[in-house]
């Protein structure tokens, strides 16, 4: 037994050391408390270790995803939620409303800023003519300035989801102008393989000389992964990329947007169905219903004060990313050879500028999904209207096929967006007149998929490093039915792809 000295000179000996007058029964319940503290702690070490073993068995799978922005990343990062994670997915649809509702008040602001550009339609006012829209649209307001003004409150509800949604301080949306989906982009030099027209584009559809100040007035709100102020969050775990935080979202009771949204809904509506509004929009291009976070025909429901929104709500609302941010599955619903496996997403921001934020991620995915929305061959980048969004498609895919480092990572084609490009077509929109080759083709969807998909195709194999399999797909994300289907190809595909290399190392 170490002597008195000895054990002054250890602190913590000092400490642990029976009380030198102990009693005989005092020591047993001393030592049998001791023993069971040793038992505890051995049980968590015990546990700690078995967790460490798991870590090592368990099968991580990381998946990129890749496309210009609007092409659909996020929107596909929502469904894989909703389909793995249901209990998560329901749980922040709530969170979503806010940003709806700025979605469906810019809509009308788009509206009200044309109407003001365009006083001459207003008196001319419309009957007949070539209209686009439903012939049975009542021409309801006489007087759109009187509406104009009703609407004025719609301006501070506006301010006041923004200041709700975007974090203090936080100003870069403003490199970030809106521009109307209906602009033409004159292409630059065509694509080796698939020649997008550049003669054919009337100087009447290239209107993107649309008025500065309004491209500055439609900012588009972003969400920056790890914004944890009080505008948006990008939590791990489970949770999904670009959700709004819960901070004022609350279900306590209508908020003030909910309230105003509500009470000037019969004017949207009017506004919305106004023969003179709707020839301002036609004589402009402007096509709200094609462009993102189109909701002004879901009015009944989202006017309502206890308005929540649906699957569907969520899937079609727009919330950009800047940045890059990991989302972390483990999925609720998994099965057979799934469980076990825990899912790293990868969501990128997928405007120009932040293309050079993808590459970091390339050397440790083990699949990407490139989407490809190529409802887009007639319209230009939002970030810049010189380019055409089909040809920068086509050459992010060219890009991401040829390079070395992801020569052996399985690569799955969206080519999304395919119910905006059947509708498109339908209304007499012709592709051969921006996509020359295409020629005289049949101008259905079912044969512009095709084509598309052949020439994805002949990209691939012309420029990946090395032979690899083609997996293209035509998409719709924001559709739930069909995308489960893929999704859930997808995800097989992936893991038994994953397997198989787990295996060769
Ligand atoms: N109709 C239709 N809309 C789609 C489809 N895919 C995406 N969208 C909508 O297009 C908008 C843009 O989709 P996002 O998923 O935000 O696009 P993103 O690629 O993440 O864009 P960035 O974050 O800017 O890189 C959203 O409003 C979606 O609801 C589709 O297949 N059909
Ligand atoms: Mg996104």
């Amino acid at each position: 037994m170490p002597s008195r000295a000895v054990m002054n000179d250890d602190p913590l000996a000092a400490v642990m050391a029976p009380p030198p007058d102990e009693t005989p029964d005092e020591r047993a319940i001393r030592i049998q408390r001791e023993d069971e503290a040793r038992r505890i702690s051995d049980a968590i070490d015990d546990a700690i270790k078995q967790e460490r073993v798991m870590q090592k068995r368990k099968k991580v799978v990381k998946l990129l995803l890749l496309g210009q922005s609007e092409s659909g990343k996020s929107t596909t990062l929502r469904q894989f939620q909703r389909l793995y994670t249901p209990s998560a997915f329901r749980e922040e649809r709530i969170l979503w409303r806010a940003v709806i509702q700025l979605n469906l008040v810019r809509s009308v602001r788009k509206i009200l800023d044309a109407i003001s550009d365009h006083q001459d339609v207003i008196l001319e006012s419309t009957s007949g003519g070539e209209d686009d829209y439903d012939d049975n649209a009542p021409y309801v307001h006489p007087d759109l300035h009187e509406l104009k003004m009703r609407l004025l409150p719609l301006r501070h509800i506006e301010q006041l989801l923004i200041a709700k949604l975007v974090p203090p301080g936080e100003d870069e949306a403003s490199g970030f102008g809106y521009f109307p989906a209906s602009v033409v982009a004159p292409p630059a030099a065509s694509s080796a393989s698939m020649s997008v027209a550049s003669g054919s584009i009337s100087s009447g559809r290239y209107t993107h000389g649309y008025s500065h100040s309004l491209s500055q007035r439609n900012q588009e709100i972003f969400v920056r992964p790890g914004m944890a102020l009080k505008g948006f969050v990008a939590r791990g775990k489970g949770s999904i990329g670009g959700r709004p935080s819960s901070a004022s979202n609350s279900m306590d009771g209508p908020d003030e947007p909910t309230i105003v949204i509500h009470e000037c809904c019969r004017d949207i509506q009017a506004l919305w169905r106004d023969r003179s509004a709707r020839e301002i929009l036609r004589r402009r291009k402007i096509k709200l219903e094609e462009q993102s976070g189109f909701f002004l025909d879901d009015l009944d429901r989202i006017g309502s004060l206890r308005y929540l929104p649906s699957d569907d709500d969520v899937l079609k609302a727009r919330l950009k990313t800047v940045g890059v941010a990991e989302y972390i599955f483990e999925l609720e619903t998994a099965a057979g050879r799934d469980s076990g496996t825990e899912w790293r997403i990868i969501d990128v921001g997928g405007s120009r500028s932040q293309v050079p934020t993808w590459v970091p991620f390339f050397d440790t995915v083990d699949a990407i999904i490139f989407l490809a929305p190529i409802s887009g061959f007639d319209l230009a980048l939002a970030e810049d209207p010189s380019v055409n969004r089909l040809e920068d498609s086509v050459l992010l895919w060219k890009m991401i096929c040829s390079n070395e480092l992801l020569a052996h990572v399985e690569l799955v084609l969206f080519l999304n967006k395919c119910d905006i490009l059947d509708k498109k077509l339908k209304s007499g929109v012709r592709l051969s007149k921006y996509v020359r080759s295409f020629q005289d083709r049949s101008n259905d969807s079912e044969t512009v998929q095709k084509y598309f998909r052949a020439k994805f195709n002949a990209i691939q194999r012309e420029h990946s490093p090395a032979p690899r399999k083609f997996y293209g797909f035509c998409t719709s994300v924001t559709e739930i039915t069909t995308t489960s289907g893929i999704l859930a190809s997808v995800r097989d595909m992936v893991l038994r792809e994953h397997l198989k290399r787990s295996r060769l190392i």
